[in-house]
């Protein structure tokens, strides 16, 4: 394998509610540059793995390392800054479609350029003359598309993304995962994506991660899919175990 830098490492991780763990002393890494998908069955602890990784939670026990340091010694608007959140339902302001892109940078005080909106609405593939409209006239993969702009409006090194396709049609899905492998090839960006969609976790990711019951069951090249070593994960790809 060629020598793969750290986007984020996990070392011995643990991480519990009111007395429950939810993350296993897990150890992994998402590499640099890299897709990686992230599934297992519900409630294995998928989302609560980036709730760590974006400072909203704290580990237990271990270390989480991103870009190197420690995630503790980075102040929280840097942070949120470095590392970009897009969720399933996409929640907008009430306002226009340049007023919900701008949102991110309104609330640092600062503004965004005519230009620089017009720049990241293309890129998503979204039409310009949109800017000025209504988030209510959106569709649901239009509101998605939007999301991701409004991530990208920090120049996030790392995007996170729970289940962004799981409510949208086939068409808009292979839009947004078009989408996403432009943005990681283009910039460079490491993307993690949470997904139920097996074949989606299969032909996007570069390497994936099943987690099972907050534990790291298995890792590494996304084709582990195909084969599986360990017997839990056969299980939940047959669908016996969700
Ligand atoms: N704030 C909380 N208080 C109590 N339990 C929680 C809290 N947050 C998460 N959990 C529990 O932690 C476990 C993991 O939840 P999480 O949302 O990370 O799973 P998931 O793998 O993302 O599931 P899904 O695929 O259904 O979204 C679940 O059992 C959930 O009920």
């Amino acid at each position: 394998m060629p020598s793969l830098n750290a986007a984020v490492q996990w070392n011995n991780v643990t991480f519990s509610v009111k007395g429950k763990t939810i993350i296993q002393n897990l150890t992994g890494t998402f590499y640099e540059g890299k897709i990686t998908t992230l599934v297992g069955p519900s409630g294995a602890g998928k989302s609560t793995l980036f709730k760590l990784c974006n400072g909203l939670h704290s580990a237990d026990t271990g270390d989480i390392l991103i870009a190197g340091k420690e995630i503790a010694s980075y102040p929280p608007v840097e942070l949120r800054r470095m590392v970009g959140f897009a969720l399933q339902d996409a929640t907008m302001i009430d306002g226009t479609v340049y007023e919900n892109l701008a949102m991110p940078l309104t609330l640092q005080g600062k503004d965004l350029s005519e230009e620089k909106a017009q720049e990241l609405l293309q890129l998503v593939g979204l039409p310009i003359t949109i800017s000025n409209q209504s988030t209510n006239d959106l569709s649901g993969g239009q509101r998605q598309k939007l999301s991701i702009a409004r991530t990208l409006v920090n120049r996030p090194s790392i995007l996170l993304l729970d289940e962004i396709t799981s409510s949208l049609d086939r068409v808009s899905q292979q839009d947004i995962e078009a989408l996403i492998v432009r943005i990681n090839k283009n910039y460079g960006t490491t993307i993690v994506w949470i997904t139920h969609n097996l074949q989606q976790a299969r032909t996007i990711g570069d390497y994936t991660w099943v987690l099972i019951n907050g534990q790291l069951i298995e890792s590494g090249e996304s084709s582990l899919l195909d084969n599986p070593e360990n017997h839990e994960v056969r299980l939940f790809l047959k669908g016996d175990h969700s």
